[in-house]
């Protein structure tokens, strides 16, 4: 039996719409299924604690943004249990993107009962003050995360979103925060290393998929089954190269610029001199000034395109 998860709020409301096809194909078929819509934030997590705690095995798919997919990880018990399937209905969609899952709705239902690519991903957890929070996609601390939070809250992303434009909302509140935050002294430690300390810095990101803030390919060569984190440090730039800069981040050619570097490891840790926004996929944190990452110690298996 399939369990969706339904957050019918994700594209601000096309979630539901976009629930009322695939649940008409799945009536049609004959296929038996389960729906579970969210009502609130973390609600998710709740469900999908209660679900996987019977310790049987379950077939989960999402249909909603990045957020509902961290969500629902958040609340897997054992991930050996777990096949987890995705039918994007967010504003940006990087989940999706790195594994290149069909963006259409209908065609990523078939992709999913076909289930013919099921791959092993890692999934990364953040640690901070004495707090856990698992991520799929990528988790920030900085200028990424403080677009995510000013993102949970904006008119833009609704707007933009009616005419399919959601992936924009990011790049639109990009260019806003960039000349409202002003970097600052963050350094970053992997795998026990000494720190290096980067004076003028606008965010480090700590990605598991090599997407994220709606198709910008931080690190290019992330890969999501290696046990390692990559992780992306922008610093020492004016605003205006860093404004330069940001488009080349489409298809990862930022990282020939100086400015930008490029870390791999399996124990990230960062201190800011400023506590700062974090994310995890794009699900606001509260600030902080010192934040770690690692990789579970299973991984999750995940229904990907033919
Ligand atoms: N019924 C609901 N009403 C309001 N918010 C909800 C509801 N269900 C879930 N949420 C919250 O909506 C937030 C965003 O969801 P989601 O990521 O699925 O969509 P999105 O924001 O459109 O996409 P993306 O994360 O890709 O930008 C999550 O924080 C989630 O907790």
């Amino acid at each position: 039996m399939y369990t969706f998860i339904v957050n019918p709020h994700s594209r601000s409301g096309r979630g539901r719409k976009i629930w009322d096809q695939i649940n008409a194909v799945l009536i049609e078929r004959k296929i038996v299924y389960e729906v579970f819509f969210t009502k609130y934030q973390k609600h998710a997590t709740r469900y999908v604690r209660e679900l996987t705690g019977d310790g049987g095995f379950h077939k989960i798919i999402v249909l909603g943004g990045d957020g509902t997919v961290n969500e629902v990880v958040n609340g897997i018990i054992d991930y050996s249990k777990v096949i987890l399937g995705y039918i994007p209905s967010g504003s940006s969609n990087d989940f999706a993107r790195g594994y290149g899952l069909p963006t259409e709705p209908l065609a990523a239902l078939e992709n999913i009962l076909a289930a013919e690519h099921i791959v092993l991903m890692d999934v990364g957890v953040l640690h901070y003050q004495k707090k856990t929070r698992s991520f799929v996609v990528s988790t920030g601390l900085g200028f990424d995360a403080a677009i995510c939070h000013q993102a949970v809250v904006s008119r833009l992303k609704v707007v933009l979103n009616k005419f399919r434009l959601g992936k924009l909302t990011y790049v639109g509140i990009a260019m806003n925060r960039l000349f409202l935050d002003e970097p600052v002294t963050m350094s970053l430690s992997v795998d026990g290393g000494d720190p290096v300390v980067f004076p003028g810095t606008y965010f480090i990101a700590v990605m598991n998929h090599c997407y994220e803030g709606g198709g910008f390919k931080f690190c290019p060569d992330a890969k999501t089954d290696d046990g390692l984190l990559d992780v992306i440090v922008v610093s020492k730039l004016t605003k205006k190269k860093v404004l330069f800069l940001l488009p080349t981040a489409f298809n990862g050619h930022h990282v020939r610029f100086r400015g930008v570097d490029i870390y791999r490891g399996a124990d990230i840790r960062i201190h800011s001199e400023k506590a700062l926004p974090v994310h995890t996929d794009g699900e606001p944190v509260f600030l902080q000034r010192d934040i770690s990452a690692t990789v579970a110690e299973k991984q999750l298996r995940v229904i990907v395109a033919k």
